[in-house]
């Protein structure tokens, strides 16, 4: 299981090194908030051989606007592009995952897409993480992920268990996808996700010391990684 970690600034990201991931993002604009290219850029250049992500946001139905911000995040350097549907409708779904996944992998076919819903889509009325994964694979991206769309401290766990967690997963891996889980993770939480076993967990509140406003702490990544290993 590979850790996340989701960084909101060039000194936040070597706060971050010790991760498997570098994730950047800008959580003043959601949950899944893009930064801006030069700061993936920058944060591609301190992370050396560390893979980086960038999320491009909580989308809502726009295939257009997200598809050339999937393909800005894969030429600023992006390994992983992450895409949030924030809005409702499995076809809808489909012409979006579809777009992103084309933008990147005409130019960058090695590089990964990941597709998120969110946990909490009962409460904001959007597409239902069970209802991606084939969606996902169908448009050949690679990484069907959960995470929560409204940051108030309610994590992961709050919405969805270990049962549906594992389902999830499991369903993800007869599609050939990786899983990918967020949710204002707690340390506490890290055993149950090894035993849900996804690909890859993300985190930034719980590196921050609780507080996904405050900064990334290398030591508490360093703690993150102890403890997964
Ligand atoms: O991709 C992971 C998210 O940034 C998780 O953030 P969070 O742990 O503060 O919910």
């Amino acid at each position: 299981m590979q850790l996340l970690v989701s960084p909101s600034s060039i000194e936040e990201a070597r706060s971050s090194l010790s991760a498997d991931i570098i994730d950047v993002k800008k959580p003043s604009e959601g949950s899944l908030g893009a930064n801006f290219p030069w700061i993936i850029q920058e944060i591609k250049k301190i992370a050396g051989r560390k893979p980086v992500s960038a999320a491009i946001g909580d989308n809502e139905y726009k295939p257009g606007t997200a598809a050339l911000s999937a393909y800005g995040a894969a030429h600023a350097g992006a390994d992983y592009i992450k895409v949030g549907l924030m809005f409702d409708g499995e076809d809808r779904a489909r012409e979006v995952i579809e777009a992103v996944t084309t933008a990147v992998k005409r130019d960058f076919p090695e590089r990964y897409v990941v597709i998120a819903a969110y946990a909490d889509s009962a409460r904001m009325g959007t597409i239902s993480p069970f209802a991606i994964s084939s969606l996902v694979a169908d448009a050949g991206a690679d990484i069907a992920m959960i995470d929560t769309g409204i940051k108030d401290g309610k994590s992961l766990f709050e919405f969805m268990d270990e049962e549906a967690l594992t389902r999830f997963t499991a369903q993800n891996r007869e599609f050939g996808l990786q899983t990918a889980l967020a949710g204002s993770l707690k340390f506490e939480d890290l055993d149950a996700l090894k035993r849900i076993d996804p690909e890859i967990i993300g985190v930034r509140g719980m590196v921050c010391g609780g507080d996904r406003a405050m900064a990334v702490r290398a030591e508490l990544v360093e703690k993150a990684m102890m403890m997964l290993r």
